[in-house]
């Protein structure tokens, strides 16, 4: 099998171009009309229509015999057993599907099928033993399995528990052989680790949980005590799961993890290689925040889940609550692509799973299926049919189908013999002690109906605790005048599609609760009710075996249309589209990151120079994080900026050095900077360096005394309104700024508040003064125009090389900091090839004193110095401005700075895109740079 990776992707785009501008299919010039392309948007609707174009000739090329290839063997997993129900419908309907679909469908090397790792808890065949090494394997039932089975367009292979217990080799071998037929690859979990893995924290804990249903009852204690080995066992399945897929993943491969039993897998195969396409899709309901945040392994769950490419959710609903989660719980940021941390974004989307229609279609014309309907017919005929058929599960509302069905035959005696329910309930997770007492539940519930409203003859409710196999269930939900689906949650719910799909005919109605998925897409088409309000079901089953044909007619054909255009096929495609979207977009986001800072270098440089500059930032640079996933915040204690204690020994070293000056540059007040840099030799500048704190710890104006502060009132009245409104949000009302910040209260709420506020801030009383609105991260700050970093530091050096009286340039400059972008402009005053835009007080050079002299250095354009000129001003005192600068008489040659374009440092911390060279996550790794520096 042929791999793919990125580039062998892009020669066999540009190849199949030149075939099909040969072929004089008219495409537009992919790269021309790339470089003008720019949104995602359009980039990827001009990717798929690429696609598309390539698809369609490829399918010309094939069924005309163009290119010389050989038969694909059928993805889909057939069974050799006769055990298997739908066997012989899905080697001749698969088959049959693609001649219709593809013509003769062939391999092309060139265009050979991606090769899809899917990784589920359950394999779609289940194995039963039937000998040492002899294996009987039989269709899974559940919807993950019946979706599943209807890709196609893959080289797929599926990863998953054989749902049974091997112990020994000789069985894992031949089990082994026996799943390497149907492109199987069997995950061995023993029998301790399943109970506390599968029955334990998968279906007690999370299953429950994410279907709104609480903790089981009855043993919730034991629950709680159990809950830490279960998900240990959890994450250790996880890990085998990883591990299997590690031994059979080649290069380009995407790898699809489903189901919230592999919520940690994308983490495990990321950790192995970081370059894996992986996607994960949630095929249970993601609920609300609230719900979430109550598991104990809440942050854990959901950075696991981070790791991957994409994530998908069957509705917007879900995703938006898995985002919401990220956001609340993470702190991370939401946005509407997906989740984005440190610059990361992992992709958050809905993709609608559907069925394979032509599978049922094809077999409402299979002999097999026309018999079991002329059987059924006599059976239930004169008589209206109603159908539930369920996995025997608390979420599936079983007995409050039940309880509606009693009402409805209760307020309607002149139905009693003319209608029936069978109710398909297939056993499922029959060890999980919740299960076992619903299956009594219903049975009680179903005698009791039976025994009320039964005569000699008949019953109302024919029940049955088993599966049944495919033709029958075909021709079931053929013969069905009502379908009733009541689940209290389900994440979509195909039964319902599947009933659609058979119905072209009869054209009866399904009554669909509004808690399914499946309600998003075929709500228009059905009843929708409320499973919980059994008097609303038992009218909505009234108003169904009455409807009259033209509206049972018109409800039909509408989703008849959707199920039969939104496939399984379709939505597999999606996703795998949209995973391979992601990665390359990805890429392309990173190049716009600015690549971490290898300490050794910038400490390599360190040691080489003479005269270095460190200019720090202070909050989030050289504080403790405050932030940290999970951290309970003492929101008052912690609002008091302190310098990171493992920094106090490094830095007063970094201080003493007589070769280094150090800066801290802050937006903070100064009785912040002086109160944690009191003893310290160090250069302070508060309030983004409007004010400067000397070598002999004075205060001084460094920015124009003539700011205007005439605002300050009008917009502490809107921070003080916003503050009152916004739980655990503070403002800080410093001398030249005020700042609103919001990083303790609910991160989305704050950001509406935000938005709010700003609104009033550019609209309101302060919109013609002479100030600027700063928008952080989460924060808002108002400060006096024209203040910045960058427009502080050229009046800070000039200071300093004039206090120092520096005689030699600064040939090394670190500068570290979590700014704003607006303060961004302290890393381009730096650059060589980007002097900074000329600032306020850059306007006022006055004669050159200290030795620095305007002239011209031709080593410039050589050695990439860094020419910046010093002035003084009598009003300003010292400024540095950008241009050709070098000593004056008594230094000739030399340049204010001299950092031979490497020596050069600029460094974001915890910032995704900056203009920085570098970038550096967190505080924690400030202070590891330091220390380093610090250390020699
Ligand atoms: O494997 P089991 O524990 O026996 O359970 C069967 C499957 O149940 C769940 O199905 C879900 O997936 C369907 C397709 O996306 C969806 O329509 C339905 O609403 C879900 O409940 C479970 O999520 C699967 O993992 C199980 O295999
Ligand atoms: O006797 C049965 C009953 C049901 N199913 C299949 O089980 C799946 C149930 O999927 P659904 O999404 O409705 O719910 P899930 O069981 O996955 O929660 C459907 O594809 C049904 O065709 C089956 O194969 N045999």
């Amino acid at each position: 099998m042929q791999k793919l990776n990125s580039s062998d992707e892009i020669s066999i785009l540009e190849h199949d171009l030149d075939e099909l501008k040969k072929s004089n299919i008219i495409v537009d010039d992919y790269y021309n009309t790339s470089t003008i392309l720019r949104t995602r948007l359009e980039r990827l609707l001009k990717e798929r229509e690429l696609r598309r174009s390539l698809k369609s000739y490829n399918e010309d090329v094939h069924s005309n015999g163009a290119i010389d290839s050989n038969i694909v063997d059928a993805q889909i997993i057939t069974s050799k057993t006769e055990t298997l129900p739908t066997e012989e419908e899905l080697v001749n309907g698969v088959a049959a599907n693609k001649v219709v679909r593809n013509g003769c469908e062939r391999q092309d090397r060139r265009h050979s099928k991606q090769r899809l790792l899917v990784v589920a808890n359950r394999l779609p065949v289940s194995a039963v033993r039937k000998g040492e090494a002899c294996w009987q394997l039989e269709v899974s039932v559940g919807g993950l399995v019946s979706a599943l089975l209807g890709i196609t367009e893959f080289e797929t292979r599926w990863v998953g528990w054989a749902g049974v217990n091997v112990p020994d080799e000789i069985g894992r071998k031949s089990l082994t052989e026996s799943l390497a037929a149907k492109r199987c690859i069997p995950v061995f979990l023993d029998e301790d680790l399943v109970h506390l893995y599968y029955n334990g924290y998968c279906n007690n804990i999370l299953w429950p949980l994410f279907h709104y249903l609480g903790l089981p009852h009855e043993d919730w204690l034991a629950t709680i005590c159990s809950f830490q080995s279960q998900f240990d066992a959890y994450k250790k399945a996880n890990q085998m799961f990883a591990d299997v897929v590690k031994e059979h993943y080649q290069e380009g491969d995407i790898v699809w993890c489903h189901d919230y039993h592999l919520m940690f897998l994308p983490k495990c195969l990321k950790e192995q290689n970081s370059n894996i396409k992986v996607g994960w899709f949630l095929h249970t309901p993601f609920p609300s925040s609230e719900i979430h945040r109550t598991m104990p392994s809440r942050s854990e769950l959901l950075t696991a889940v981070l790791a991957a490419d994409l994530v998908g959710f069957h509705t917007y609903d879900y995703a938006r609550h898995f985002v919401s989660a990220c956001t609340r719980i993470l702190g991370l940021e939401g946005t509407p692509d997906g989740v984005e941390d440190q610059g990361r974004l992992t992709r958050v989307a809905a993709f609608p799973i559907g069925i394979d229609s032509d599978r049922f279609l094809r077999a409402l014309q299979l002999p097999q299926v026309k018999n079991y309907i002329k059987e059924f017919e006599e059976r239930f005929g004169g008589r209206k049919v109603m159908l539930g058929v369920d996995r025997l599960d608390m979420i599936k509302g079983i007995p409050q189908k039940l309880l509606a069905f009693e009402k409805f035959l209760e307020e309607n005696p002149n139905w009693h013999d003319k209608v029936v329910l069978l109710q398909i309930a297939v056993p499922t997770r029959t060890d999980v002690p919740e299960y076992q007492k619903l299956t009594c539940q219903v049975h009680e519930i179903v005698g009791r109906i039976n025994g009320r409203f039964g005569t000699l003859t008949t019953v109302p409710i024919h029940h049955l605790d088993r599966s049944l196999d495919f033709h029958a269930l075909c021709a079931l939900y053929a013969i069905t005048d009502v379908a009733l689906v009541t689940s209290l949650r389900d994440g979509m719910n195909l039964v319902s599609y599947e009933f659609v799909a058979c119905q072209a005919s009869k054209k009866g109605v399904l009554i669909l609760s509004e808690f399914a998925g499946a309600a998003q897409s075929l709500g228009a088409g059905a009843i929708l009710v409320n499973p919980w309000n059994v008097t609303e079901v038992a009218a909505a089953i009234s108003y169904a075996l009455n409807m009259p044909p033209d509206e049972r007619e018109k409800r039909h054909n509408h989703n008849f249309m959707h199920v039969t255009t939104h496939t399984s096929q379709a939505w597999a495609e999606t996703f795998v589209s949209e995973l391979n979207d992601t990665v390359v977009e990805a890429q392309l986001r990173t190049t716009q990151i600015p690549p971490v800072l290898q300490t050794e270098h910038a400490h390599d440089r360190y040691l080489r120079s003479n005269n270095r500059l460190l200019i720090l930032g202070f909050n989030a640079t050289l504080t403790e994080p405050v932030n940290a996933p999970d951290k309970r915040v003492d929101q008052f204690k912690d609002r008091e900026l302190k310098l990171h204690p493992e920094l106090e020994e490094p830095l007063k070293r970094l201080c003493n050095d007589p070769k280094t000056t150090v800066v801290v540059l802050s937006g903070s007040h100064r009785s912040v900077l002086d109160k944690n840099f009191d003893d310290y030799n160090i250069w302070l500048a508060a309030e983004h360096g409007v004010f400067l704190r000397t070598a002999n710890k004075k205060w001084i104006q460094n920015l124009p005394e003539n700011i205007h502060m005439d605002w300050v009132e009008s917009v502490k009245h809107v921070f003080e309104y916003f503050t009152e409104r916004t739980p655990r949000s503070y403002f800080e009302l410093r001398e030249t700024s005020l700042v609103w910040n919001y990083k303790y209260a609910d991160i989305e709420f704050g950001r509406l508040q935000a938005k709010d506020m700003l609104q009033h801030l550019w609209t309101g009383p302060i919109s013609n003064a002479s100030v600027e609105v700063v928008q952080g991260g989460r924060s808002v700050e108002v400060r006096a125009n024209g203040v910045t970093k960058g427009a502080a530091i050229s009046g800070i050096l000039g200071q300093i090389i004039h206090d120092k009286d520096m005689k030699t340039p600064i040939d090394y400059v670190l500068c570290v900091g979590h700014f704003l972008p607006k303060d961004e402009d302290i890393c381009t005053f730096f650059e060589p090839e980007l002097p900074s835009a000329p600032t306020p007080t850059q306007s006022s050079i006055g004669s050159p004193t200290n030795g620095f002299s305007s002239s011209h250095s031709e080593e410039r354009t050589r050695t990439k110095k860094h020419s910046v000129s010093t002035s003084f001003d009598s009003d300003n005192g010292w400024s540095i401005s950008g241009g050709n600068v070098t000593m004056d008489s008594t230094n000739k040659g030399s340049s204010v700075l001299d950092l031979q374009g490497d020596n050069y440092f600029s460094c974001a911390v915890g910032r995704k895109q900056s203009t920085a060279r570098y970038s550096l996550g967190s505080s924690a790794d400030v202070v590891a740079l330091l220390k380093k520096l610090a250390a020699d």
